[in-house]
């Protein structure tokens, strides 16, 4: 420390201490700093070790054999997105590539091997694109089913909520833009907070010289403060910590400690492997709730056959279901951290809760329980990398690697904790043959639920009650914009119909025993299917269609399958089974409906060349025509009614082309002629909240071009960054089409479906139905027209509504 000397001028003097100060908390940072990479680098040697061993032996093997699909899989997968985001900008003006758009909007980036197209020209894997270019960093991990679930902005991202960031028109720059002067007030008075160097300063500084006007004075000067803050600070801290007690240099240590010890290298890293959504990127994810498994086109199973290593993906995995002996050779296979199967949020978030109690206990724990569990966590989180592959890729030659992989996890395990995940993992299955036996068993005699129904089901009622509820509330109300703007479902048919749709039962809200029959409807379309075996009786329309989009992604792998797509709905056994049941339904006509769909898509995938990435299938080669019968109901409004659902779940929608529009810009042009209520296609967009909305909406406002729908009570769709190329569909109030809001899958989507007949290269137009009092002069229905305008006034900003 610099010695200062006390002379005539009191200032110099607290100059100088609080100089010397703050070379001494800089140096004592630089060595703390220095210490933490020292162990750090310790720490992560052995990990990044083992992935060099890994990617070095997978490069050995695959030398050693031309089939093995993980060769070199870090170069790989890299080469793979450049070539795809090549191959796409390589053809802007294709006719094809326009549909890329589309498809991109449902795309499943899965890793490597992003085909463009395959050889029926069926665009299926093709990188979702982010406007701000981070396709290229993060398209590598992402897993996105855009159209599912879109994408929900958190509150904490809100663009409104931190900066007012908007974006300009070429989607690139953003604009900083405060639009509110409240919340830049709001901003302007947060209170700063007093660092703990600052707190040292201030304390160590008045210790020395003194709490004389001169020190506050300077202190203030240099920690940009009032001096009154130092001064009510310093007695803060007082009170905190009474004079005399402080001993300089060991506080000083300690401090440091404070400062840094919880920014831990394995905390930063347990964070990212758990709490990180790959799907949105984002920590925290209110959407996916927890990081997603990743998963790779190389993961792909074919047939279940031979070659399968026995690997089981969690306790439901058939493997242990059909095999419970296999149970013991668990030890060996499952990684140390997997406790919990992966199949349902819920259990992944009881997984993060787990994991964030681990994370807040660390202060008890020694470094390095720490550092062990971190890192089997990593390693359980690296198996649902690359390592997911240990569960499906069955070539021998890549064995060796998952030994290996599974022999440097084993070494930090002790054997009584694999023996005992073993015995929980046997009690498990052993309990969950018990309740489906039971629950199998009081199905058949009272024709009723398994009991994991009925547990969807009241969830599902939840979601519809909530719909009702919100749209009850929301023809009601009067308070606010929010309520006004979305939509009338209750008054409005479209809605009714939507929720009749897929939830037909909305309005039996009798008790969930009340009967199969009437509960059952919506997973029951076909009766038939009720009569026939379990496996088929308990799968729900929506279940079915992911079942089938999953046979598409993932070829025949319930593990896959059930993992991804059906997660909290199907064990893995489950989706076993009933692939089982469909593949040995004798005569094709013994299936019906969406059965013999999945039949056609076993099928199909079963013949699909292993050694080849997914090769997307034709859905025309497998689907069968709706509306005549096969589902089993009948065709209630001569329309294909029935069908949205599936139609919009399996994206099977009409080509649409961009072109110059009659009325306004860009239009939105249908490429082949369709009948009266044909499913046109999904506008998709950003999932943001209505305040967000607003926000947007004041921008979009100036510029007069919006692209946001009213989605429904909780969220708008912005399509002005992502979306279909329907987002370019203009507004007409005599429209040849409709949009709809429909629930698929638990999720509120919005279909776009021809009003009337439209010939091959008609510009679709569809009615925007704004509020009459914030449309603008171009849609605002003519005086006089007589037309009713069933919305309500309310001060938001404009958004598209439903029908
Ligand atoms: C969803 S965008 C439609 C695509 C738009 N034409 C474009 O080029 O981006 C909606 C915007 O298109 C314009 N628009 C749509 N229908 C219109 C109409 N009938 N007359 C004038 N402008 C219209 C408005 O600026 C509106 O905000």
């Amino acid at each position: 420390m610099v010695l200062c000397e006390e002379g005539n001028n009191e200032s110099s003097y607290v100059v100088c201490v609080i100089e010397s100060l703050k070379k001494k908390i800089t140096s004592d940072r630089f060595g703390y700093i220095k210490k933490r990479i020292e162990e750090n680098s310790i720490k992560l040697s052995p990990i990044t070790q083992q992935s060099y061993n890994l990617s070095k032996n997978r490069q050995t093997t695959s030398t050693s054999s031309s089939t093995d699909l993980v060769s070199n899989l870090l170069t790989k997968r890299r080469d793979d997105v450049l070539c795809a985001v090549d191959s796409r900008e390589a053809s802007p003006d294709d006719d094809e590539s326009d549909n890329s758009q589309d498809e991109g909007s449902s795309t499943v980036i899965v890793g490597g091997n992003l085909s463009s197209k395959n050889s029926d020209g069926v665009t299926n894997f093709l990188p979702c694109m982010w406007s701000d270019g981070m396709t290229g960093l993060f398209g590598l991990y992402a897993l996105r089913i855009f159209n599912i679930s879109n994408q929900r902005m958190q509150e904490d991202q809100s663009v409104l909520g931190r900066r007012r960031i908007y974006y300009d028109t070429n989607c690139g720059e953003a604009l900083i833009c405060s639009d509110s002067e409240d919340e830049a007030v709001e901003d302007e008075e947060e209170k700063k907070e007093f660092k703990d160097s600052e707190d040292r300063i201030i304390r160590m500084t008045i210790q020395e010289c003194g709490m004389s006007d001169a020190v506050l004075d300077t202190l203030a000067r240099d920690i940009e403060r009032a001096p009154a803050d130092i001064k009510a600070r310093y007695e803060i801290l007082q009170g905190e910590k009474p004079e005399g007690s402080s001993k300089k240099v060991p506080e000083l240590t300690v401090k440091m400690e404070d400062m840094y010890g919880d920014k831990d290298l394995d905390a930063a890293l347990d964070s990212f492997d758990n709490l990180f959504c790959r799907r949105c990127l984002v920590f925290d994810c209110k959407l996916h709730g927890c990081s997603q498994d990743l998963v790779f086109p190389t993961e792909k199973q074919p047939a279940l056959s031979s070659s399968d290593d026995g690997t089981p993906c969690g306790i439901h995995c058939y493997k242990l279901a059909s095999k419970p002996d296999a149970i013991m050779a668990i030890d060996s296979h499952l990684p140390v951290d997997v406790e919990e199967p992966t199949h349902s949020l819920d259990n992944a978030r009881n997984q993060i809760g787990s994991n964030k109690k681990k994370l807040g206990s660390s202060g008890q724990k020694t470094k390095s329980q720490q550092s062990e569990s971190s890192s089997t966590a990593r390693a359980s989180s690296e198996s649902s990398e690359s390592e997911v592959q240990l569960i499906s890729n069955k070539s021998p030659q890549h064995s060796p690697g998952l030994s290996k992989h599974k022999i440097g996890t084993k070494g930090g395990i002790k054997k009584s904790t694999n023996r005992r995940i073993a015995e929980r993992i046997l009690m498990s299955v052993k309990k969950g043959q018990r309740e489906m036996a039971s629950s199998d068993s009081n199905s058949i005699v009272n024709g009723c639920l398994w009991p994991r129904d009925m547990k969807l089901r009241s969830d599902t009622r939840n979601v519809i009650k909530d719909s009702v509820a919100s749209s009850q509330y929301n023809t009601q109300s009067t308070r606010s914009s929010r309520k006004k703007d979305v939509l009338q479902m209750e008054n409005n048919s479209s809605f009714a119909d939507a929720q009749s749709d897929s939830m037909e039962d909305t309005n039996n809200e009798h008790s969930a025993t009340d009967g199969c029959d009437s509960l059952r409807k919506e997973e029951c379309v076909d009766e038939n299917i009720c009569k026939q075996d379990p496996h088929s009786r308990s799968w729900k329309v929506i279940e079915q269609g992911l079942l089938l989009k999953g046979l598409e992604i993932f070829g025949r792998n319930s593990c896959l399958i059930a993992r991804n797509l059906l997660g909290g709905m199907k064990t893995c056994t489950d989706v076993f089974q009933y692939m089982n049941y469909i593949e040995n339904s004798s005569a094709s006509g013994a299936l019906s409906g969406v059965d013999s769909l999945v039949k056609g898509y076993i099928k199909v995938s079963q013949n699909v060349q292993e050694s080849l990435p997914r090769l997307p299938l034709r859905k025309e080669s497998v689907s069968q025509p709706c509306g005549d019968g096969t589902l089993g109901v009948p065709n209630q409004r001569g329309d294909n009614y029935e069908c949205r659902n599936m139609k919009l779940l399996l994206k099977q929608q009409q080509r649409v082309l961009l072109g110059r529009s009659d009325v306004s810009g860009w239009g939105a042009f249908l490429k082949n002629s369709v009948g009266k209520h044909e499913y046109l296609g999904e506008y998709t967009g950003e999932l943001i909240s209505h305040k967000e909305a607003d926000k947007r909406g004041k921008i979009y406002d100036r510029e007069n071009s919006s692209f946001l729908f009213n989605l429904n009570n909780e969220y708008v769709l912005d399509a002005y960054r992502m979306g279909d190329k329907l987002k370019f569909a203009n507004h007409s109030p005599d429209p040849n089409c409709y949009a709809k809001v429909i629930m698929v899958a638990g999720d509120h989507r919005v279909g776009i479906f021809a009003k009337e007949r439209i010939s091959a290269g008609e510009e679709l137009f569809y009615d925007y139905r704004y509020e009459a009092d914030r449309a603008p002069a171009w849609a605002r229905k003519p005086e006089g027209s007589g037309a009713k305008d069933d919305a309500q006034p309310s001060t938001g900003r404009a958004k598209k509504l439903a029908h």
